[in-house]
């Protein structure tokens, strides 16, 4: 059977050049072209890739994407910074390219995506839920992709259940002390030397709280995410957003 041909883009970053190698290294995949900063969109085209793992900046992944989407060719995007402007123009580059797929996955390791499903289970049992991220001190976002679509889900669910705003009477309170508010939800960012991805969810009821804790030691534990995005983006046209819906999490 022949490979599928890959490209990275963003092959030099941290998680890019990981994903050069996981790609390397995997039997059925052919790495076609591994695109840097300055590197020429066309060198994409060229090489004949048919996924692309985007892997850059929040400042260039749309060129990026709408590149692959107008030249047909398939998405794994990990790169932060997807806002719900952002993702109707896509849809709508996509709807040129309809045989095309795209996947967007706010975390592409498993721990984080049941972290998420998990905190969007419990979410309407609570009164109060936090999300706290920490990452290395590099990252240029904050908060994290995956802490702002965990306090999304954790809204919903909570709106979905009818659940009142969170009990908070602070009245006085220095910028930032209570985190940014996403959909209601308080998201905490921590950077420290010494970390690489992780986050809790603290959710508080009457008597009792409960904290779903998740880390990421090591870039590879975003690998096999990526790899399995890349062998079925193909065959799934349209935008998926999150990695979960390629997992069997019923
Ligand atoms: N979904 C997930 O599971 C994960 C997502 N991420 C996300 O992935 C993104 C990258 O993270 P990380 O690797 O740590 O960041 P890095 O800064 O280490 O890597 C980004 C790389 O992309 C390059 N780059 C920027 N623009 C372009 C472009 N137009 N074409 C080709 N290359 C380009 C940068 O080059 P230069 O240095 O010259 O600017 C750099 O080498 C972030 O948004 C991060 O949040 C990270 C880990 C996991
Ligand atoms: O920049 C990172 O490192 C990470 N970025 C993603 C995010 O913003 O959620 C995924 C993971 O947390 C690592």
């Amino acid at each position: 059977m022949s490979k599928l041909r890959v490209a990275v883009i963003g092959a030099k970053g941290r998680i890019g050049s990981e994903a050069v190698r996981a790609v390397e290294a995997a039997e059925d995949l052919e790495l076609v072209a591994a695109l840097g900063r300055g590197d020429s969109p066309e060198t994409l085209s060229d090489s004949g890739a048919q996924v692309a793992v985007e892997l850059t900046t929040p400042d260039s992944v749309m060129d990026n994407v709408a590149y692959c989407v107008g030249h047909g060719v398939h998405a794994v995007v990990g790169t932060t910074g997807w806002t719900e402007e952002r993702l109707a123009r896509l849809e709508g580059e996509l709807e040129s390219s309809p045989g095309t797929g795209v996947l967007i996955a706010p975390n592409f390791s498993i721990g984080a995506v049941l972290t998420m499903k998990f905190a969007e289970r419990a979410a309407k049992y609570f009164e109060s839920v936090e999300v706290v991220e920490l990452h290395h001190p590099r990252k240029a976002d904050a908060p994290s992709g995956t802490a702002t679509r965990t306090a999304q889900l954790i809204a919903a669910a909570r709106a979905a259940a009818g659940r009142a705003p969170q009990p908070d009477a602070t009245a006085t309170a220095l910028d930032g002390a209570r985190g940014a508010d996403v959909d209601g939800v308080p998201v905490h960012s921590v950077r420290l030397r010494g970390l690489l991805a992780h986050q809790e969810v603290l959710l508080g009821g009457e008597g009792e709280t409960l904290t779903i804790r998740h880390d990421s030691l090591h870039h590879s534990s975003f690998m096999p995410g990526i790899l399995l995005g890349v062998r079925r983006v193909v065959d799934t046209p349209g935008l998926t957003f999150g990695l979960e819906h390629f997992l069997d999490l019923n």
